[in-house]
């Protein structure tokens, strides 16, 4: 593909039978903590290409938070506006939170895969791990880029980072098990009812969504966390949707059966619990988000007018977990 030709449009993204399909990420390599590996964990060598408004790139910022990762993997951000040449890079002074590309100097996403790959022809997603080394990307696919900053660079950080894991071996099988249904109904969910096009999808959709809400509402009425005392993986995956949830999807992709803020206390409570976690309220950009979904779907959002409530309060009342969740 030649770097000036077009994406596909986000109207393209429903296939034939009205359904939003998400594609599989296609850089699927690893860092490793051991220095012979073909990406070894070090420290300045790793960047991450991230959209405030994206929740698949927003789960790496909260991880590379957590973990103390900052001085360690360095960050770009994207404009909130994804327009027809995709993802694409600006100045802090012209939009407040984005950044310039001062890695590989690219104007847009789409130039970086291009650099990695010249013939790649898929879709130009954020999250993407790029390695200034060998000047090519190791991995755009969010699920894995959260559990390699888990591990891999435990010798790098500091020594209270050291050990924090999200994904510990006791909880492995129910953390897998919960992220499936949870990544199919919930974090995918809300794109597969607003990107729906025929009724039948999106009413299905739309209340698979609900159904698994009311499920997790349910846990939360039990446990602090959704597998007990100790804040995981899951939770990180499913608070980067929750807080998005009613200042945009309950909107902008009609997920309109309830809302988290009225409808459930639970879930309100630890996602508050979530975000007032040292660091976390930094990597949620309410602004970016809202902008992002409301004028970049011009085919749902045509007048690219943006409401104007950013949903509940995350910040009070103060929920603080007994001890630290992790
Ligand atoms: N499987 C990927 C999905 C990432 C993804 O779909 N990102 C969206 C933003 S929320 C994107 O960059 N879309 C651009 C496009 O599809 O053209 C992951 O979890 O990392």
């Amino acid at each position: 593909m030649s770097s000036t030709s077009t994406p596909p449009m986000i109207t393209k993204w429903a296939s034939k039978d009205g359904e939003f399909h998400r594609q599989v990420s296609s850089f699927r390599s690893f860092i490793e903590p051991s220095a012979a590996a073909e990406f070894p964990a070090e420290s300045g060598r790793y960047h991450l290409y991230v959209s405030y408004a994206c929740p698949w790139a927003h789960r790496t910022l909260i991880v590379r938070q957590l973990k103390g990762l900052q001085d360690v993997i360095s960050i770009s951000v994207v404009h909130y506006l994804m327009g027809p040449n995709g993802w694409e890079f600006a100045s802090p002074d012209d939009v407040p939170g984005a950044t310039l590309d001062d890695v590989t100097g690219a104007k847009y996403i789409r130039e970086v895969y291009l650099k990695a790959e010249p013939s790649y022809s898929a879709r130009f997603t954020v999250p993407v791990l790029w390695d200034k080394k060998r000047k090519t990307i190791v991995n755009n696919e969010s699920s894995e880029i959260i559990r390699m900053l888990n591990t891999a660079f435990d010798d790098l950080v500091a020594p209270e980072y050291r050990g924090i894991t999200f994904y510990p071996e006791d909880l492995r099988v129910q953390i897998d098990e919960i992220n499936e249904w949870i990544y199919d109904t919930v974090n995918n969910g809300v794109y597969k009812s607003g990107f729906a096009v025929s009724q039948d999808a999106y009413e299905r959709n739309c209340r698979a969504l609900f159904e698994s809400l009311e499920r997790i509402e349910r846990i939360l009425a039990e446990s602090e966390f959704l597998l007990g005392s100790q804040l995981t993986e899951a939770d990180l995956r499913l608070f980067t949707t929750v807080v998005r949830f009613d200042p945009v999807y309950h909107g902008h992709f009609k997920c309109n059966l309830k809302q988290i803020g009225t409808g459930y206390p639970n879930i309100l409570r630890w996602t508050r619990e979530i975000y007032q976690l040292p660091g976390i309220k930094g990597t949620v950009n309410m602004e970016h988000i809202k902008k992002h979904y409301y004028m970049s779907h011009t085919q749902i959002n045509p007048t690219q007018v943006v409401p104007l409530s950013d949903g509940p309060n995350f910040d009070s009342p103060e929920v603080r977990p007994a001890s630290r969740p992790y």
